[in-house]
């Protein structure tokens, strides 16, 4: 029935004030009103649809993307969002996360614009950024090639020095050396900011960014020596594939000198090479910036599916009717529970962890610009680390929240095949997800060597320096409540981590080559990364569910035993009762309109069976009652039968 709210019983359940969280999971009373007042702007507005998505072809799909994409830009300067005229402005970035399609602006606003901000020079930012920022100019991240993505000193491309004309000398020697990924290169972007070795007088100086332009500005063809394209369709249907990922070439393509971003290091006009006085690391700032936007979006992928597959499974009944009553909502049943609340309370967890991460990284940023770079380090592994695990966990969440729907999860108008499709290459993008946690794994172990040395950890690690407590540390959890006290969860997860840190760097001792032992013990490592990260985001239930997941890490290193481990899974049980009456209601808090969620299943109101019975029919197969192909394929297959039968 329209109108009628068929979750209000759970509602009325709520043991808290949901108003009032909704404001703690947008941050504040402002956050909170910017996002509702422009999550309901995107939803009013017809160009935004996008319930037929998952029937277009590619075209179709990329033209209706640069429609929303030119749309969402011209209301940003209509409703004059943003008081600056650039689309990172909180208003702009609200917007386009309702939107909620990627598109090449992603790559212009979230790579291109940050690298020039980042590793350009001041008069580099000067020329470049207002083009950039009023989009007379689109760019791409084209760092990537066929070849080498991971290991980006090993890309190919060339920028060779020419003196003589005061030139770099943009080049792919190899095919493996074609540029292979970056969004928005492949049919839309006018510049890349292009990673390349550059070559002076014959000698490699590794890895650099260049501003090249691709196409013209006039007609929109490539320019000459570069070969432009689109790299095919990606997993899923509509999902990513509203994203033109390129491949370029270049033949010899030159450009001025004064476009290798030098903030890092500069290429004086008599070619010599000149490195400032900061880490080389800073080339891969833009990475950083990323990997950190990327953990804070994980709580909003990851309680989309929470909040679509929490609602529906408290309008969805199986089994256990008496006397013809109502059959059991599947939200009490103890296994859907154990699966789902995690989910939810992980969402919550990252949603906090992001912004803790954001702190992390304004405070990096503002340092770096004091020329002090002490604290390089650590943000490069918290930024890492967090990004392979958010992910990883998001990813599987959102395929998890597809099981716990049942069949109706596999429908495209659940929402969920399509969340999972357009979410599940952030384990890969910007860094593969273990490429990541063994950076983290160097961190630590690094970390651990130079515990010897008298250097004491700070951050994140800081709890290395009570190693010897540690190593020692058994925890004293007699009864289940005492899971309760986050000082024994927090106790358990450090001594968990450091010990599997200790282990490995132990390990690792009894290699001759470091390096070798590396290589050999790279699995290990992951782990005692993971154990790491983990650690960073406990609270709660999310601890006692990890805990109990993990369990086999927690009795093998020592830090519990078996019979704590039972205690824990007892408490865990409790706290999914108590979480019970208030899931409705914690979804609720995350104010997602139903424009926002696209999910038949996750409707606000719990509608779901009506609806779902009237999208079916939209389907463009239905338009005939008779398919298409019928007189083709399947009559002269019954006429066949039939003369079978009557032979
Ligand atoms: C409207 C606005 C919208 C905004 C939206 C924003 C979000 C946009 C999302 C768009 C979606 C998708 C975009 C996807 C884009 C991409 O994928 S771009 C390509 C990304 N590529 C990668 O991530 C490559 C991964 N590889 C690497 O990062 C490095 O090669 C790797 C770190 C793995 C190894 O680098 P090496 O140079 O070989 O380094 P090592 O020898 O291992 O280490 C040397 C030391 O450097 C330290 N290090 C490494 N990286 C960093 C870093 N980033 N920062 C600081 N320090 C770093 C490392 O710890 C070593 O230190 P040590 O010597 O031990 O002290
Ligand atoms: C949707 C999408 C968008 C993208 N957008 C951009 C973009 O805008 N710009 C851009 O430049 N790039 C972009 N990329 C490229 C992306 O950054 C790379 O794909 C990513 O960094 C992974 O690199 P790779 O493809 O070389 O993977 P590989 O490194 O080839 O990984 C293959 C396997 O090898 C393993 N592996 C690799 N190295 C190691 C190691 N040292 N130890 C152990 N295992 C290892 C990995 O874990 C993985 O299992 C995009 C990719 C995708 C999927």
């Amino acid at each position: 029935m329209e109108g009628v709210d068929h979750l209000a019983f759970e509602r009325n359940k709520a043991q808290f004030d949901v108003d009032e969280m909704k404001i703690v999971w947008a941050g504040s009373r402002e956050d909170f009103e910017l996002s509702d007042r422009i999550s309901r702007l995107v939803a009013s507005d017809p160009v935004f649809r996008k319930d037929d998505r998952a029937a277009l072809g590619r075209k179709e799909l990329f033209k209706n993307t640069l429609r929303k994409a030119a749309h969402a830009w011209k209301r940003v300067i209509e409703l004059r969002l943003s008081g600056e005229f650039s689309a990172l402005e909180p208003e702009a970035y609200k917007l386009r996360a309702f939107v909620d399609q990627p598109a090449f602006t992603d790559l212009h606003w979230g790579m291109f614009v940050p690298a020039i901000q980042g590793q350009g020079t001041d008069e580099q930012q000067q020329k470049w950024l207002p083009l950039a920022y009023r989009m007379q100019i689109i760019g791409c991240y084209a760092q990537t090639e066929l070849g080498h993505g991971s290991n980006v000193q090993g890309l190919e491309t060339t920028a060779t020095f020419d003196p003589k004309t005061d030139e770099f000398v943009i080049h792919s020697p190899t095919l493996t050396s074609s540029k292979w990924w970056p969004g928005g290169l492949g049919k839309v972007s006018t510049h890349a900011v292009v990673y390349a070795r550059l070559i002076i007088d014959g000698q490699d100086y590794g890895v650099h960014g260049f501003i090249v332009q691709l196409r013209s500005l006039d007609d929109h063809l490539p320019l000459p020596g570069i070969t432009i394209g689109d790299i095919g369709m990606k997993f899923g249907n509509a999902a990513y594939n509203t994203m033109d990922n390129g491949v370029l070439t270049f033949d010899h393509v030159r450009i001025p000198r004064n476009q290798m971003l030098m903030r890092v290091s500069q290429v004086t006009r008599e070619g010599k090479y000149v490195h400032s006085n900061v880490p080389r690391q800073l080339v891969y700032g833009t990475m950083v910036y990323v990997r950190q936007k990327i953990v804070a979006d994980a709580s909003v992928a990851l309680s989309r599916a929470v909040c679509i597959a929490t609602r529906y499974s408290a309008v969805r009944r199986q089994f256990g009717s008496h006397n013809g009553g109502l059959e059991t909502q599947v939200i009490d049943y103890k296994t859907q529970q154990s699966r789902l609340f995690p989910l939810l309370a992980s969402a919550y967890a990252f949603r906090f962890v992001g912004e803790w991460l954001l702190w992390l990284y304004t405070d990096v940023t503002e340092r770096l610009k004091a020329k002090d770079f002490s604290t390089l380090p650590e943000a490069h592994a918290c930024t890492a680390g967090l990004k392979s695990l958010t992910t990883t966990a998001t990813a599987d969440g959102i395929e998890e929240c597809r099981k716990l729907c049942g069949g109706h999860g596999y429908l495209c108008s659940s929402g969920l095949p399509e969340l999972f499709a357009v979410y599940v290459p952030a384990c890969t993008y910007e860094g593969d997800n273990i490429v990541l946690l063994l950076q983290v794994a160097r961190h630590l172990v690094k970390t651990v060597s130079q515990l010897s040395t008298g250097n004491k950890p700070v951050g994140t690690t800081a709890y290395m320096a009570r190693l010897e407590q540690l190593l020692q540390y058994h925890s004293d959890v007699k009864k289940a409540e005492d899971w309760l006290k986050p000082n024994v969860v927090l106790e358990a997860f450090e001594a968990r981590a450091a010990r599997m840190c200790v282990a490995c760097a132990q390990n690792l001792s009894k290699f001759s080559n470091p390096e070798e032992g590396f290589q050999e013990l790279a699995a290990d490592l992951v782990e005692a990364a993971v154990a790491h990260c983990q650690l960073i985001v406990v609270s709660n239930v999310y601890a006692l569910s990890l805990l109990h997941k993990h369990l086999g890490d927690f009795i093998s290193t020592g830090c519990i035993d078996p019979k704590q481990g039972s205690l824990a899974n007892e408490q865990l049980r409790n706290l999914y009762s108590q979480v019970r009456p208030n899931a409705v209601a914690l979804v609720d808090a995350y104010n997602y309109t139903d424009h926002y969620l696209g999910s038949i299943l996750g409707r606000y109101d719990g509608n779901v069976y009506p609806k779902l019975y009237e999208e079916a029919w939209k389907d463009p197969l239905n338009d005939s009652i008779v398919p298409d192909g019928f007189k083709e394929y399947i009559q002269p297959l019954l006429k066949q039968q039939l003369r079978n039968a009557r032979l």
